[in-house]
């Protein structure tokens, strides 16, 4: 499948959660099974010879590609959650992101000083999602390597939020007209 066909299995539907926004839902990607292995594979692209340690995915859809790039590309896993979910000694930090706001848990030894992590997440849109995964992972003084999204909204602030803090994004698919 080419990027048009992926593109073209992500639905769009205006005004929801809230009016004015054009919700890209992913979940109609991960119904094909073409479209879900080729996501992958060209998510994993730039990091095979990386030595990725952790994949550190944001929930919910940015856990469905994380575990799938982490089998792919044979590291760790580490989940960042919402608040309550998390059973053990957690670091924070909130963030607000283009219906809404929240903030983001992960366990105290999930990643460790060193350590070279990716971010995963299904979407980037304000950034303020992966901005608050951002200061997790360099809180902890790991090597964060990139941070990669099946899409981005490239009309929405995310990716130039992440170059002004030195992270290097990749995409799949993008959207314009946000
Ligand atoms: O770049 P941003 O403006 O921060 O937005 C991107 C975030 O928004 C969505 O998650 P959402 O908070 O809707 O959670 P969900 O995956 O649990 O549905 C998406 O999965 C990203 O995590
Ligand atoms: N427009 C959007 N569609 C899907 N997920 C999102 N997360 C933030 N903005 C979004």
């Amino acid at each position: 499948m080419n990027i048009d066909q992926l593109k073209a299995t992500i639905t769009t539907i205006p005004d929801y959660p809230k009016p004015g926004i054009n919700f890209r839902d992913v979940t109609s990607l991960l119904q094909v099974p073409e479209a879900l292995r080729e996501t992958i594979r060209l998510m994993c692209e730039p990091y095979r010879d990386s030595g990725i340690d952790k994949i550190v995915a944001i929930e919910a859809r940015g856990f469905v590609f994380g575990a799938a790039m982490a089998l792919e590309l044979g590291c760790g896993l580490v989940l960042a959650r919402k608040p309550g979910k998390l059973p053990r000694a957690t670091r924070a930090a909130a963030y607000t992101l283009e219906y809404g706001e929240n903030t983001l848990h992960i366990h105290t030894d999930a990643i460790h000083a060193g350590e070279r992590v990716l971010l995963v997440d299904d979407l980037i849109a304000t950034g303020g999602t992966a901005e608050a995964t951002v200061e997790l992972i360099k809180g902890v003084e790991a090597i964060l390597v990139g941070a990669a999204f099946a899409v981005a909204l490239v009309d929405l602030p995310g990716l130039a939020k992440l170059s002004a803090l030195s992270v290097k994004a990749h995409h799949v698919i993008e959207f314009e007209g946000d």
